[in-house]
């Protein structure tokens, strides 16, 4: 199957600024996709790049076989930026129509159009409310609804999170998980933990300069497991090298051990749990393979 998304050699100066320096990728159909990045990393740049906002300095990036902005992509691509608004005066269900209309729909087009993004976004009783009446979770997730109209087959959220409660950014995170069927999700943000599990696909970018991880190559990853403990204990890594079929045991950082294992050990998970309760561990969690976050760390300090 061709990607849907092609990027390659791609930079982007702002004077002499570089903001993106020679990024090769590509985008499948499917699972969403994460860029992630600290502040200036360029995912801004690369999502208005994708978006046709601005014009690459040197490289070629094709959308579903279109250069972005072309006019083949109207309808097939949607973006969402960070502070996309609603008017707060207006019912739901008028301003969906609205852009639905815009989208070039008849009236009664857009009407259905506007009520069916919203059963997809668990909304459709709000349909009547006026836009200030609603929480914040609620407006972000009618944006989310309103990204939906047309059936794009691409949908880039940027920061679709930021700004919301720890309960209402995971509703978010559960509504881009469940839509994955409708259409092809990148999601941008600060924060690697939050998309690790949703996306499949992250493109992590650091000072312009892109690193491409496959998280479901991670999760079979059978010779680590990556274990997160609530506090310091006293000698956990010389501890855990007992186990039977432990090899190595490392801290990747403060609480948290990477354990390398031999693939012959079956039940080594159990077994850990087991000694984190013999030895009184309070634990956080225990990952099957390197957490993303390590596998990058790991891979900038090589
Ligand atoms: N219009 C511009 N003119 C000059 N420099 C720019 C411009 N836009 C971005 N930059 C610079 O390019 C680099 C990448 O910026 P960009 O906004 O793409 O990063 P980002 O990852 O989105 O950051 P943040 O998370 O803080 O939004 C930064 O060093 C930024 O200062």
């Amino acid at each position: 199957m061709n990607p849907l998304i092609t990027g390659r050699n791609l930079s982007k100066s702002y004077g002499s600024k570089l903001a993106l320096n020679n990024v090769n990728f590509e985008i499948e159909q499917g699972a969403p996709v994460a860029l992630v990045g600290p502040n200036g990393a360029g995912k801004t740049t690369l999502f208005s790049l994708l978006c046709g906002y601005i014009a690459p300095s040197n490289g070629e990036l094709e959308i579903l076989g279109y250069k972005p902005g072309s006019a083949a992509l109207f309808n097939k691509v949607s973006a969402l930026p960070q502070d996309a608004q609603l008017d707060p005066r207006f019912n739901i269900d008028k301003q969906l129509a609205f852009y639905a209309k815009l989208q070039g729909m008849s009236t009664t087009q857009s009407q259905t159009e506007a009520l069916r993004v919203l059963d997809l976004v668990g909304l459709r009783e709000i349909a009547k409310n006026r836009a200030g009446d609603l929480s914040h979770g609620m407006r972000k997730r009618v944006t989310i609804a309103q990204a939906l109209i047309g059936s794009p087959q691409i949908v880039m959220l940027d920061e679709a999170t930021a700004g919301l409660d720890p309960i209402h950014a995971r509703e978010v995170r559960e509504l881009v998980s469940t839509l994955s069927s409708e259409a092809t999700f990148i999601l941008s943000s600060h924060d690697l933990t939050e998309l690790e599990r949703l996306c499949s696909q992250v493109l992590h970018l650091d000072k312009g300069v892109l690193s491409e991880h496959q998280t479901k190559v991670n999760q079979t990853d059978k010779h680590f497991y990556t274990l997160m403990l609530n506090e310091m204990y006293e000698n956990v890594e010389q501890q855990l090298q007992l186990l039977n079929g432990v090899s190595s045991v490392y801290m990747s950082q403060h609480k948290e051990y990477v354990i390398e294992y031999t693939q012959s050990e079956q039940a080594l998970d159990i077994a850990l749990l087991q000694f984190c309760h013999q030895h009184n561990w309070q634990y956080r969690q225990l990952v099957n393979g390197h957490t993303l976050e390590n596998q990058i760390f790991k891979q900038e300090k090589a």
